[in-house]
């Protein structure tokens, strides 16, 4: 049996996959987490290459109690990283119920399985889409969510509230909510990043999707809409502070994990076109009912409490992003 091990769900995933080069690096015995439905073994090898040794993996499909079960009897785990969710705006608003089994089901399961095994360490995945709207920017951890018109902020901010009620509950348990603003780019090796293939993908990967593909012409949905996108390598070692913090201090905290930096969708395409030496076509639409205008992430308290704070810059976003596109992605 190995012994104190990280699990991470979602370990495949966009974010997962970065989270686990950062923890294996940090030297966190990682056990990679991905769903027994998927078939994509891809992310895995390409995190072995970054690695030069190859992490330890599991499956399992979090909405099925027994396959967690097997899995916690097997690894001696100490502290849970769960990513694994439905992500995306547009489509939890066209598959309501699929969102809330994926994201609340599959948490409520795993949380059962964690305390049945006494794991009372967890860091969970949570989103800048459960502010909603907000008129004081830069957002702070403190703001009272406001009018969310996604499911999918719901869904996250419904697990914050059970997060909340089980440490009120049982004071062994150690939480940490990670409120991530909008991760992009790719790891910058060029070997992981976002799947293009997904029906959900970032707005940076669509940018390399439309620059690779001159056929595509790209609906730009509110060209003012202001985001705080960062860097996911810089989103990776947030994970790794956090974990090194679980310990310390309060037995629920919550941070925002963003660049503090506002930019609008169109400056963003500017300046992929710009450091890549591309050309993107799209066509200016109205911003989509269930989106938010601008939202800023105040990052004061992951940088005191965390010792945290986004290094990388926009440009680099957009390299990495160009960098994975033109190497890898297309395999995926
Ligand atoms: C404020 C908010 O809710 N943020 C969450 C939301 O990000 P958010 O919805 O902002 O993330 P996306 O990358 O999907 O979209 C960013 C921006 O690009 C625009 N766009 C997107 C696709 C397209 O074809 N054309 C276009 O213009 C969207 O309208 C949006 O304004 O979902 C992400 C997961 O999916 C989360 O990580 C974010 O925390």
């Amino acid at each position: 049996m190995a012994d104190n091990c990280i699990l991470i769900t979602g370990a495949a995933g966009f974010i997962g996959s970065h989270c686990v080069v950062a923890l294996a690096e940090a030297g966190y015995n990682v056990i990679a987490m991905e769903n027994s439905k998927s078939t994509n073994n891809l992310a895995f090898q390409q995190i072995n290459k970054i690695l030069g040794w190859e992490v330890k993996t599991c499956r399992c499909d979090l909405l099925n109690y027994e396959e967690i079960v097997k899995i916690f009897e097997r690894y001696k785990i100490t502290t849970v990283i769960h990513l694994a969710a439905m992500k995306g705006v547009s489509e939890s608003m066209n598959y309501p119920i699929e969102c809330y089994r994926k994201n609340l089901v599959s948490t409520l399961n795993l949380l059962e399985v964690m305390r049945l095994y006494g794991v009372k360490n967890l860091i969970f995945s949570s989103s800048c889409a459960i502010y909603g709207n907000q008129v004081q920017m830069p957002v702070a951890e403190t703001a009272l969510p406001h009018s969310i018109s996604n499911v999918y902020g719901k869904s996250k901010l419904f697990i914050e509230k059970i997060l909340s009620d089980l440490s009120r509950s049982d004071k062994e348990f150690k939480i940490t909510i990670l409120r991530y603003f909008n991760p992009v780019g790719a790891h910058s090796s060029g070997l992981i990043g976002e799947d293009p293939k997904r029906k959900q993908i970032s707005f940076l990967t669509l940018l390399g999707k439309a620059a690779l593909d001159k056929e595509m012409n790209l609906s730009l949905f509110g060209s003012s809409n202001i985001r705080d996108f960062v860097h996911v390598m810089d989103v990776g070692e947030a994970h790794v502070a956090a974990v090194s913090n679980l310990e310390s201090g309060d037995s629920f905290k919550v941070f925002n994990i963003g660049s503090g930096i506002g930019i609008s969708l169109l400056q963003l395409i500017k300046i992929f076109e710009h450091v890549n030496c591309v050309k993107i076509s799209y066509t200016i639409k109205d911003r989509q009912e269930s989106e938010i205008e601008a939202i800023i992430a105040d990052t004061t308290l992951a940088e005191t409490d965390l010792g945290w704070k986004s290094r990388k810059t926009v440009e680099e976003m957009c390299t990495d992003c160009w960098k994975w596109m033109t190497y890898n992605a297309i395999n995926f």
